[in-house]
């Protein structure tokens, strides 16, 4: 059994942010995405579906992966306005988010249904990230790790033990707010969630990437990003502009 490390991941999530013009931006992230970094972290981006193909056809011959926000469980069929995990592989992702806390309120996601699509995602041949995360009162309640413990139970496919899947820890309260747990509540947490996959999933629990998500910016990242069992970002607000999200890869250039 190996106890080397996963190579770290720092994902961007543009959420619904970016038109084609964005596309100077992406073109700033692959140009900064030099061979010092490279040495170190595998750089992803995850903007609006429209600008999947055009970021994939853009990172051609470079390192730098491109993946889907979500996908439907469903490979085709009458499904208005969603789309297949084949199809994002189609056009050039080869990871795609899901189960994000907004996907789980804005459009009332279970954990049922988060294991369907991150299922669809390993048949389409794509790498599915799978978030988790407590609100503010469940983790005031005393309930994290509780209330993780069952996001991941229920929303894990038992594919993932000879598939690759990134775990995101994502607290709630953390998304898009300034505020970050403490490196001690993020140490606790990632212990957790690796221990859980462990005793899951065995060897491939151990290798699997374990990211943290909310709130990472250039002034924290070095901070967070060495905690142990923190793999790498899920960053959302920060991906939006290139010099912030290299600096945060640039994390691990210490
Ligand atoms: O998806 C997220 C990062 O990919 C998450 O919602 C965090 O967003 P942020 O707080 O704006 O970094």
């Amino acid at each position: 059994m190996t106890t080397e490390r996963p190579r770290p991941l720092v994902a961007g999530n543009w959420k619904m942010n970016g038109t084609r013009a964005a596309t100077e931006t992406f073109s700033a992230i692959l140009e900064g995405y030099d061979a010092g970094l490279r040495s170190k972290v595998d750089l992803l981006v995850c903007p609006p579906a429209t600008l999947i193909y055009l970021f994939a056809v853009a990172a051609v011959g470079t390192p730098v992966k491109v993946g889907g926000q979500d996908c439907h469980a469903a490979t085709h069929g009458a499904h208005t306005g969603d789309i297949s995990a084949a199809m994002l592989a189609d056009v050039g992702a080869s990871y795609v988010i899901v189960g994000h806390s907004e996907r789980r309120t804005d459009h009332g996601e279970t954990d049922e249904m988060v294991k369907a699509k991150a299922r669809a995602a390993i048949t389409a041949g794509l790498t599915p990230i799978v978030c988790v995360g407590e609100t503010r009162e469940e983790r005031d309640a005393g309930r994290a790790l509780a209330v993780v413990g069952a996001q991941l139970a229920g929303s894990m496919p038992e594919e993932a033990a000879r598939a690759p899947v990134v775990v995101a820890y994502e607290p709630v309260w953390a998304i898009g707010t300034g505020l970050t747990p403490t490196v001690v509540d993020v140490a606790e947490m990632h212990g957790f969630i690796r221990q859980s996959l462990v005793d899951r999933f065995g060897a491939a629990g151990r290798n699997m990437r374990l990211l943290y998500g909310g709130s990472v910016k250039p002034g924290n990242a070095r901070e967070l990003l060495g905690v142990a069992e923190v793999d790498g970002a899920l960053v959302g607000g920060a991906s939006l502009v290139a010099e912030d999200f290299l600096a945060i890869a640039r994390a691990y250039m210490a």
